[in-house]
């Protein structure tokens, strides 16, 4: 598949690695200094399908581009989703095809599949608290990571304790903290606790390296072509 980049940096670069060695190639890069070319310089021509993944500040209008363009897009970038419904209008208005995930791991999308589950369990049962931590490195720009507001939302779906998010300790009962840690080159860890007067539950997850966000990011972006809509990583791995 011919794959344009759209973003070089940490992320680019590691699906750019991992797409060459999945046999891909590389159709072009946007991005704000390590290329010159835009998104208007490709269509369904020259690129299969494009994968984002920039900055909270740029992804929708990226998103919007490639759209326009004809081009399947597979975004990565976090902090942008206040501007969801209209990203799904204008791919149901184009008949365009549209990925997204908040992380690409394969290992966190099964977090995210069991958060649900314990916090459905923990509702059931009861006697517990909880709140989510997420640790990442210092040059991360958005805060609440991406990954811990889906996981917020999991968990708010299935345990009314709680209503909504705070970004820092709880001040209401009804309030579900996340709690936001930059440290040094943290790639990204995410913890969901729940309390009670007599245990703690924690589950975990740890990246290691960007390698299985860029490996997610390259099974969506081989999977979305020829597919009409919004997709995530539910709809990939059936989950
Ligand atoms: N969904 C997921 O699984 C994951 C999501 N992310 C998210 O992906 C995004 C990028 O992360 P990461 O690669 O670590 O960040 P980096 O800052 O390392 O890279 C972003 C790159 O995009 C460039 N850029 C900024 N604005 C534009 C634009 N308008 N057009 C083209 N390129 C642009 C930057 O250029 P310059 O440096 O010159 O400004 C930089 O090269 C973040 O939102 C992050 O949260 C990260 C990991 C996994
Ligand atoms: O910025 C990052 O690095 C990451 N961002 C995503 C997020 O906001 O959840 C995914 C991953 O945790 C790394």
């Amino acid at each position: 598949m011919k794959i344009l980049l759209i973003g070089y940096g940490k992320m680019g670069q590691t699906i750019g690695a991992l797409a060459q060695q999945r046999g891909h190639e590389i159709a072009g890069i946007v991005d704000l200094h390590a290329s010159q070319a835009s998104i208007a310089d490709f269509s369904p021509a020259t690129a299969d399908v494009a994968v984002e993944f920039t900055h909270p500040d740029s992804a929708f209008a990226n998103v919007q581009a490639c759209l326009r363009q004809g081009l399947p897009v597979v975004c990565g970038s976090t902090g942008w989703l206040h501007h969801f419904e209209e990203a799904k209008a204008l791919t149901e208005e184009v008949q365009g095809s549209l990925f997204y995930a908040s992380n690409y791991s394969v290992g966190v999308n099964l977090f995210f599949h069991f958060n649900e589950y314990i916090a459905a369990k923990m509702n059931q049962f009861g006697g517990y608290d909880v709140a989510v931590r997420e640790i990442h490195h210092t040059h991360k720009i958005d805060q609440p990571s991406g990954t811990a507001l889906t996981t917020a939302e999991g968990i708010l779906r299935h345990f009314p304790a709680k209503s909504t998010w705070r970004n820092a300790p709880a001040e209401t009962p009804a309030e579900l903290a996340i709690i936001s840690e930059r440290a040094g080159e943290a790639v990204g860890t995410h913890i969901v606790t729940y309390t009670s007067d007599v245990d703690t539950l924690e589950l975990k997850h740890e990246a290691h390296s960007r390698e299985g966000f860029a490996l997610g990011a390259l099974l969506a972006a081989e999977w979305l072509p020829g597919r009409q809509g919004v997709f995530g990583m539910k709809e990939l791995l059936d989950l």
